[in-house]
């Protein structure tokens, strides 16, 4: 039996003649049936990463496996990966009602009922000619596709671009019903990070193409806290904590941190509450962002 498990192994990508290092000894696995949430700041690293694991681009060095083979070049492997990203792959003149066509036809298992459904949900025209929509409704198409090809990882990159707040949601809510009906390997890049953190069970981070973080989305959520109140006694209460935002008005600061809590009482005045998942990735970006390389 195959366990479904994507591993990412030594993965370097260097760009201009190694002058541009791009990715850095990525070393991640994404196992079955979870959703994960690839974040991190523009050019950190995020489609390049995704482009060489469905094999549209390669590494410089270090692999791919899926269950253990190399995906490189490998049909049966990539069979089981559908990268939909920003490149508008299909045929220029061809109508949506073709495209889907084609895209059944290479498929087997392809779930045109799905498709119909979601056609109706977004108010899609199938008979349209796909160069001929606009960047929202191009999006809708890739998505549909996506969420109908019967593959165990589906790489989803910025999928949300360009769609509306109805259309963004129409998509979560559909992707969590398809995912808790077919259970299977979601890889979602977002910068709308607000809007799917509730809805991803893991969480990534690359920053200047490196792992920053890497865990569930519970564990990071249990680990990660706001402590705010005077200066002086928040700064001497998270003194040895891992710091990761800092926000000061007047007298007061907020200051958040990762890690355990200190084991001594918490000073009257001050107040710890947990952070949103959102507010901590954006805090670490904030922190690592003009990192070395
Ligand atoms: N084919 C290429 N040739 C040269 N440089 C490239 C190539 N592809 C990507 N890069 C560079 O790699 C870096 C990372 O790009 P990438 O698209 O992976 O980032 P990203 O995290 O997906 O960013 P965004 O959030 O803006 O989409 C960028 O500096 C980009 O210019």
């Amino acid at each position: 039996m195959t366990m479904d498990k994507l591993e990412i192994k030594n993965l370097n990508r260097n760009f201009k003649f190694g002058k541009q290092k791009v990715l850095k000894n990525i070393n991640v696995s994404f196992l079955s049936n979870k959703i994960y949430g690839l974040f991190g700041e523009n050019g950190a690293g995020k489609s390049t990463l995704m482009s060489i694991i469905a094999d549209y681009n390669f590494p410089t060095s270090g692999e791919v496996l899926l269950d253990g083979e190399n995906v490189h070049d490998n049909d049966n492997a990539l069979s089981k990966i559908y990268y939909m990203n920003q490149n508008n792959m299909y045929p220029k003149n061809e109508k949506i009602k073709k495209i889907f066509k084609l895209t059944k036809a290479i498929y087997k298992d392809y779930d045109s009922q799905l498709q119909e459904k979601l056609v109706n949900e977004f108010k899609l025209n199938i008979k349209l000619r796909f160069d001929k929509l606009s960047t929202g409704y191009k999006s809708i198409v890739k998505i549909i596709i996506a969420l109908c090809v019967p593959c165990k990882f589906v790489i989803l990159d910025e999928p949300t671009l360009g769609l509306d707040a109805r259309n963004r949601d129409i998509f979560y809510r559909e992707l969590i019903e398809s995912y808790s009906a077919n259970p299977r390997t979601f890889i979602i890049s977002t910068h709308i990070i607000e809007e799917i953190d509730k809805l991803v069970s893991d969480v990534v981070m690359i920053d200047n193409g490196k792992i920053v973080l890497n865990d569930t989305a519970d564990n990071i959520r249990s680990k990660a806290y706001s402590v705010n109140g005077p200066i002086d006694l928040v700064s001497d209460y998270t003194k040895d904590l891992s710091v990761i935002g800092k926000e000061e008005l007047g007298q007061y600061v907020t200051i958040d941190v990762m890690g355990s809590l200190p084991n001594k009482e918490v000073p009257s005045g001050v107040k710890i509450t947990k952070i949103e998942l959102q507010k901590l990735i954006v805090n670490l970006m904030n922190k690592d962002g003009a990192n070395d390389n």
